[in-house]
């Protein structure tokens, strides 16, 4: 460990009071549902960014994620930066290797790849990062990742190197999530993977809901109002959109609304 003494923190003034985790949770047992959208640093571009950010005044989001299994241009902090400037909205990162770690963002999710047996995705990146992640100040979120197959490949399972979850097999989802809560994760992801032409079952969701008690994340190919509805009836409590809303801004309004109701008809109930 060096002998000089670095800044262990950035000073970010507008870091939400709350952990992120404590949110989640809270959320889980009201049975609050979220939405985040997830941002590719690589297909940002200047003036479709600052048109979502200021329609999410209107249209609420609960994060932004901000990612991807391979960038190219290393945008990360002027994509926050911008994000910053225009809402208030939390900023979780969203990594394919430590390269991505920013400092500038709320939270990381810390994947560990449980889909897959790849021991690189596993553990291996994750001691490369810890130590950068320490210093961070970062919230880490311990998180199960489990990629589901949607068909065709997708990025990440290309540069993971792993194969998905079988699309049709609730009960090894159901048995991988189970695994990953016995050894500690604090949230899991089921991922159709960006742009899936499938996205994750329902039948597959409310297997994993029935067998573990974290707050769940479901991505993937969440494309309309009525996939997202679905994702969150079987039990996800936080649906992630980024093909979609990049491809269609009218999405946000829809997706943000059937959130917004989901939430409105659990208070009422
Ligand atoms: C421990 C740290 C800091 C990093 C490793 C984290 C792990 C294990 C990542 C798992 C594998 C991986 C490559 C995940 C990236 C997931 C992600 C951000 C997907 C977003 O979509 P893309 O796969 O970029 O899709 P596009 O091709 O549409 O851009
Ligand atoms: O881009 P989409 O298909 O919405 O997927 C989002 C995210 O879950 C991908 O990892
Ligand atoms: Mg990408």
């Amino acid at each position: 460990m060096p002998s000089i003494q670095l800044p262990n923190q950035l000073n970010i003034t507008n870091r939400p009071q709350q952990s992120l985790l404590t949110i989640l949770r809270t959320n889980r047992l009201s049975g609050q549902k979220a939405i985040g959208v997830l941002l590719d640093p690589d297909k940002i571009e200047q003036n479709a960014l600052i048109n979502l950010l200021t329609r999410t005044a209107e249209y609420p989001i609960d994060f932004f994620l901000v990612g991807g299994s391979l960038v190219t241009d290393y945008l990360h902090k002027e994509l926050i930066a911008a994000i910053r400037s225009h809402t208030s909205t939390p900023i979780i990162l969203f990594p394919g290797n430590p390269l991505h770690i920013e400092p500038s963002a709320d939270a990381i999710l810390f994947l560990s790849l449980i889909s897959g047996r790849n021991p690189e995705f596993l553990i291996g990146q994750h001691v490369i990062a810890a130590p950068l992640l320490k210093k961070s100040g970062l919230e880490i979120l311990p998180t199960g990742y489990m990629l589901v197959d949607s068909g065709a490949q997708t990025t990440v399972s290309y540069i993971s190197g792993t194969m998905p979850l079988p699309h049709d097999k609730p009960a090894v989802a159901a048995c991988t999530a189970m695994a990953g809560e016995m050894l500690g994760l604090q949230l899991m992801y089921l991922d159709a993977g960006s742009g899936a032409r499938k996205a994750v079952s329902p039948e597959m969701i409310a297997a994993v809901r029935a067998v573990v008690d974290l707050p769940i994340i479901v991505g993937g190919g969440i494309n309309s109002g009525e996939k997202a509805y679905q994702a969150l009836k079987a039990g996800a409590d936080m649906i992630v959109v980024g093909n979609g809303i990049e491809q269609d801004p009218d999405l946000l309004p829809q997706l943000s609304t059937v959130v917004r109701e989901f939430n409105q008809s659990v208070v009422r109930a």
